[in-house]
């Protein structure tokens, strides 16, 4: 016996189910039967569910090639994964002891899985039997009594079988329907499904939509919540700003009153001050004449004293020449009167009259209190030169340059210079330029110059009566210290050139030029002016020298310089219509300097050593000589009364010319201060009317600001408010919307729901139709097939007997 014992309750994969299921057309054959009648149980279960119409996956099963079940639909019975059994099939199994079960036309999914076969009981046969006369061959067949009755049972089952039949078509077609109305349920449910699904698309973009918008809005409202925040403090701002704008106006149209008021009063002052204004051009006018009648008398006092003037400084004996016992041969007895006498041997003494004589006890103090009022002149626009003459190591650079400690005329001049400028600050402005220049071997040299250009340096005229050396450099200074350090520099300059300095200074001319630019405050003259201070190279003897080669050329060149100095000078005293100044690099440089207006002051360096006596008395007679010409006899006879009364007359001009400054200073002052405050005054009024008319046209323009202001203000709080208004309306769309599809999917899903229940219901109802079928098909179709069997056996074999 074959038998499965396996229950199927749910779909599951049974291996044993599985493994017996077959498709298509195949039969089980059990042999070594005992011959004899078998009930025969087949287990029907579809295992896959397959949707289709009642029809689609009929079979049919044979046994021992007697269809006993005639296209059969398992699911169409039972639905999916159901169990149905076939029981008690009787079957006959001969002498060969073989059953044959066949099945045919077998599709879709597997159906059988178990067979059960028992022996059946051989007494269930013995039934009484009856016989019949077959009308053809007249033999006596056995019919038993039982299939009479039976025939009769089977007539019945058959009629009950039909309607049962017919009951089940019915069924089968009502369950077909519910079948085919849920599918349709099912899809429009699944069509509902789809279009919640699209629906709550449709939301949730919508969602997304609103979000996008409530951010906008959101942004729309901080942004206007800003801009009214701006806006209010701009506006407080403003109207800070016109509060204080319009106390200030107050405050200035109460000022300006307040000088309106004292308009008379300034008028007044105004008149007050025209008349001081006038007082003072008096004074100034006044002021300019004694001025300059003041320099006419100084330059009249000069011009007595000499527009050449020579001072004779004699330096005391040096060591060397103490050691050598040299005696001195300078007489100084009568060097107060500027008298000089020099023991030319024995007895004999030769007299030398100077404008000064300085002793070796006079210091550089002494020689510079007799200078500086040359020196001034140059600040008065006149041309001034001063040199120092002599034969070498007589102090000529003493005289000129000086030591650290003991500063000579060049730097007392600069220094007066800068003392008197500061003095006259009040009236003149000065400017103050320094060159320095060397004449050496006819050859001019610019010791300020950084570098030194293989051009040669020439005197050229720049004017009428102007002469310069172009390219030279002009160093301006403001104080002593920039011209130390620029006499400094020359000094360093003319060290490089030469392996010997004191050698090299003796063989060379040097030249300080400074030159001065001067305006008058008051009057507004300007002049251009220069001094030149010359320490010339030694003035001794060719002869006595001895020197051949290089040293002759250079000392004949000095000589050539020195008596071309002296030559210019002769030509200037006898007023000679040519004065020879070309002749020489010095005389040429110093074209401007030497004559006209120009003023002289030469200073004749002496040795009181007997050795130098022949330099000393040739140096003293060209002094003489330069002194000499220039005076001249008619200009020696001065009468000192006169010059007495001059200066009596100078001396009171200076006092009155001193007071006189001192009350135009004053004046000056007070004016200065009237007009100051006047302008003050008139400057404050001014401003402050323009404060006021700056303040009306800001307060104005801040007017119309406020107002645009508030205009725009009020076109931004309207927009706003229509914003607001379009947000609040979209809000309630929104809301609408959302209650709308609230409703909708309430009332659809409350639809589906009564559809589900429908269907659920009709399901039910379908499921109970056919478990009723299946329970009526069970109980029918078991027996029915097994009356059908015993009829079909029983018809052939009364066929057979009928046969
Ligand atoms: N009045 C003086 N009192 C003291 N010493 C002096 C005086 N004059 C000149 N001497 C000294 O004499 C020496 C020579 O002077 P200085 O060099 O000035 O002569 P010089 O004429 O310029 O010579 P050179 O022509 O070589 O340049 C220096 O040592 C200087 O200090």
């Amino acid at each position: 016996m074959f038998k499965t014992e396996d229950d199927i309750t749910d779909a599951g994969d049974y291996p044993s189910i599985y493994q017996s299921a077959r498709c298509g057309n195949f039969c089980y054959e059990f042999k070594d039967l005992l011959p004899g009648d078998y009930f025969v149980d087949l287990h029907f279960v579809e295992i896959i569910c397959t949707n289709g119409p009642k029809g689609m996956r009929v079979f049919n099963v044979f046994m021992q090639e007697e269809k006993v079940l005639s296209e059969l639909d398992i699911y169409s019975i039972v639905g999916a994964n159901k169990p149905l059994q076939l029981v008690d099939a009787r079957v006959s199994v001969g002498e060969n002891g073989t059953l044959v079960l066949r099945f045919e036309g077998v599709c879709g999914s597997p159906v059988v899985s178990g067979i059960c076969i028992r022996r059946a009981s051989k007494l269930a046969l013995k039934t009484k039997a009856e016989y019949v006369v077959c009308n053809n061959c007249a033999a006596e067949i056995e019919v038993p009594q039982i299939k009479l009755l039976k025939s009769k049972a089977a007539s019945r089952y058959e009629k009950k079988i039909q309607d049962l039949t017919h009951q089940c078509q019915l069924k089968t077609n009502e369950c077909y329907e519910a079948w085919m109305s849920l599918t349709a349920a099912n899809e429009q449910l699944d069509k509902i499904r789809m279009e919640l699904g699209d629906k709550l698309c449709q939301v949730h973009s919508l969602d997304q939509a609103m979000e996008k918008q409530t951010e906008k809005l959101k942004d729309v409202s901080d942004k206007y919540e800003r801009d009214q925040r701006t806006w209010v403090a701009a506006i407080d701002n403003l109207d800070k700003k016109i509060k204080i704008m319009k106390r200030e106006q107050t405050q200035l149209s109460f000022e300006a009153h307040e000088c309106a008021d004292s308009v008379p009063e300034l008028n007044k002052m105004v008149f007050a001050v025209q008349g001081l204004v006038s007082q003072c051009e008096d004074l100034k006018l006044k002021y300019s004449e004694e001025q300059a009648k003041r320099k006419k008398l100084h330059n009249q006092i000069q011009e007595a004293k000499g527009n050449i003037r020579v001072f004779c400084r004699c330096r005391p004996l040096s060591k060397e020449e103490i050691s050598a016992r040299y005696s001195t041969v300078v007489d100084f007895d009568a060097a107060k009167d500027g008298d000089l006498g020099v023991l030319t041997g024995g007895s004999t003494k030769k007299h030398f009259k100077f404008d000064r004589v300085f002793t070796p006890k006079d210091d550089q103090v002494d020689v510079f209190v007799d200078a500086s009022p040359m020196v001034v002149s140059v600040l008065d626009g006149y041309n001034v030169c001063i040199f120092a003459y002599g034969q070498t190591g007589t102090g000529k650079t003493f005289t000129m340059e000086g030591t650290e400690h003991n500063r000579g005329v060049n730097y007392r001049t600069v220094e007066e210079l800068f003392k008197v400028a500061n003095e006259r600050s009040e009236t003149f402005s000065y400017s103050i330029s320094v060159s320095v220049l060397e004449v050496y071997n006819e050859q001019i040299r610019d010791l300020l110059a950084t570098s030194q250009t293989s051009k040669k340096l020439e005197v050229k005229q720049a004017s009428e009566g102007v002469h310069h050396v172009p390219g030279v450099v002009e160093a301006k200074v403001e104080n002593l210290k920039q011209v130390w350090d620029v006499l400094q520099a020359g000094s360093n300059s003319r060290a490089v050139g030469s392996n010997n300095v004191n050698e090299h200074s003796s063989r060379s001319h040097c030249m300080l030029c400074i030159m001065v630019k001067s305006k008058n405050l008051i009057t507004g003259e300007c002049t251009n002016s220069k001094l030149w201070l010359v320490d010339l190279a030694g003035s001794e003897r060719l002869a006595k020298t001895d020197v051949q080669g290089e040293r002759l050329k250079e000392a004949q060149n000095i000589n050539r310089s020195l008596s071309a100095l002296g030559d210019v000078i002769s030509a200037l005293a006898n007023k000679s219509s040519h004065i020879p100044y070309r002749n020489s690099k010095l005389t040429h440089i110093l074209q401007d300097s030497l004559g006209g207006d120009s003023k002289t002051l030469m200073f004749v360096q002496i040795s009181p050593s007997e050795n130098d006596l022949g330099e000393t008395l040739s140096s003293l007679n060209f002094a003489t000589r330069v002194r000499g010409v220039e005076l001249g006899p008619a200009k020696k006879q001065i009468d000192t009364g006169e010059l007495q009364k001059m200066k009596t007359m100078l001396d009171k001009a200076r006092q009155e010319s001193r007071l006189k400054d001192e009350a135009l200073r004053k004046l000056e002052e007070n004016l200065q201060n009237l007009e100051s405050k006047a302008r003050s005054k008139d400057q404050v009024c001014k401003n402050q009317q323009d404060k006021v008319k700056d303040l009306e046209g800001q307060l104005g323009s801040n007017i119309e600001l406020h107002n645009q202001m508030e205009k725009q203000l009020w076109q931004t709080m309207e927009k706003l408010k229509g914003k607001e208004e379009a947000y609040v309306r979209l809000q309630n769309k929104v809301k609408e919307l959302e209650n709308k599809i609230r409703e909708r999917e309430h009332s659809e899903s409350m639809a589906l729901q009564q559809k589900v229940k429908e269907l659920e219901n009709k399901l039910k109802e379908r499921d109970q139709h056919q478990s009723e079928c299946l329970f009526l098909q069970q109980k029918v179709i078991a027996p029915l097939a097994w009356f059908y069997y015993v009829i079909t056996s029983m018809l052939q074999k009364l066929n057979f007997v009928l046969l």
